[in-house]
């Protein structure tokens, strides 16, 4: 007689919602689908009748519903995917509606502000576990997910002091699940190095944006006509939704401010070089740039 077939993992939830199914939440539906191991019921909440309609033409999730305490009374774990600045409201309205043992979840892009705003509303029989996934795009909305965004990006998670371990490795089961890498980092840190590789780069993205369009008498069918390299570029992240990086931004005020003050001085050692023809100072810079891109790219292939 041969050997049964090994058993399929347990789900590792029976009920998952994911409050607020956009461009992430979505993605996080669409892979919990697909991998059938993640939790056994999916349900999906969020405040637009619209978005709430397209989630159930897509079959992304088990049950759909508006009202959010509805949506989290039977889930054993709640992952908030609202944008930045309604994270805290949400997660303070879902927490009295929670069950006890559940564990609350959110993936906003910034931490020490979302946290210091939960954090009084917690309650001793719910784990907070606070992520950040990585991977994103500049589309929004239950239509731009997909099931493999998460693939081989990290998610950060930056638990509290006291958070269950248990509970924390439950997530990081999740995420690897999901497809992604995990690491525990602390949210100070997690904010400034965010505000560095993302925060500051979408900021420099909307303002090269701006500028252009504020000389567009100047050059009216040049950007268009002519933007096809670098330009393009910043255009692509220029694209991404104003909510979402106004919370963003005003909610990671201190480093992103920090950053972007290192970065105009930075700016302006160039623009003396510039002036002044100090070749060696300009390759040095531009030197530096290229070694970043080559280790990023050695690094993806590894
Ligand atoms: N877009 C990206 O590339 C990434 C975004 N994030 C974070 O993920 C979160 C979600 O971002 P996206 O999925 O891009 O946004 P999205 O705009 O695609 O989806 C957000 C959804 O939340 C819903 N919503 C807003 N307020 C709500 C409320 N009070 N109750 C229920 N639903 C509500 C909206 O109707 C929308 O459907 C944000 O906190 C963002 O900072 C994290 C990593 C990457
Ligand atoms: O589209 C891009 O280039 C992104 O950088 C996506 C993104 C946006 C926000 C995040 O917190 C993480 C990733």
């Amino acid at each position: 007689m041969t050997d049964p077939s090994p058993a399929a993992p347990q789900p590792l939830f029976r009920t998952l919602a994911v409050i607020g199914p956009g461009l992430i939440g979505s993605s996080i539906l669409r892979r919990a689908r697909q991998d059938g191991t993640i939790a056994a019921e999916l349900v999906a909440c969020d405040v637009e009748p619209d978005v709430c309609r397209r989630v159930r033409d897509l079959d992304l999730a088990d049950r759909v519903e508006q009202d959010a305490l509805r949506a989290v009374a039977d889930a054993d774990c709640v992952i908030l995917c609202v944008p930045v600045g309604a994270i805290a409201t949400v997660g303070a309205m879902v927490l009295p509606a929670m069950k006890p043992g559940a564990i609350l979840s959110e993936v906003g892009s910034t931490k020490q502000s979302i946290i210091g705003a939960i954090a009084p509303a917690l309650r001793a029989d719910i784990a907070f576990v606070p992520t950040h996934p990585m991977a994103g795009t500049e589309y929004s909305g239950p239509d731009a997910g997909f099931a493999t965004l998460f693939d081989d990006r990290w998610c950060l998670l930056t638990p509290l002091e006291d958070t269950d371990p248990a509970a924390i490795a439950t997530i990081e089961t999740l995420w690897h699940r999901m497809g992604a890498r995990t690491r525990i980092i602390d949210p100070a840190h997690h904010d400034r190095v965010c505000a560095i590789v993302s925060h500051l780069p979408h900021l420099l993205a909307f303002t090269i944006c701006g500028t252009a369009d504020d000389l567009a008498d100047e050059t009216r069918s040049e950007v268009l006509d002519f933007a096809a390299s670098g330009f393009r570029d910043f255009t692509r992240i220029a694209a991404s939704d104003p909510v979402m990086w106004r919370d963003i931004f005003l909610n990671n005020r201190e480093a992103l401010l920090e950053m972007l003050a290192r970065f105009m001085e930075d700016a302006q050692a160039m623009a003396r070089a510039i002036r002044w023809g100090d070749e060696a100072f300009i390759v040095d810079r531009i030197e530096r740039g290229r070694h970043i891109r080559r280790s990023l790219l050695e690094n993806r292939q590894a």
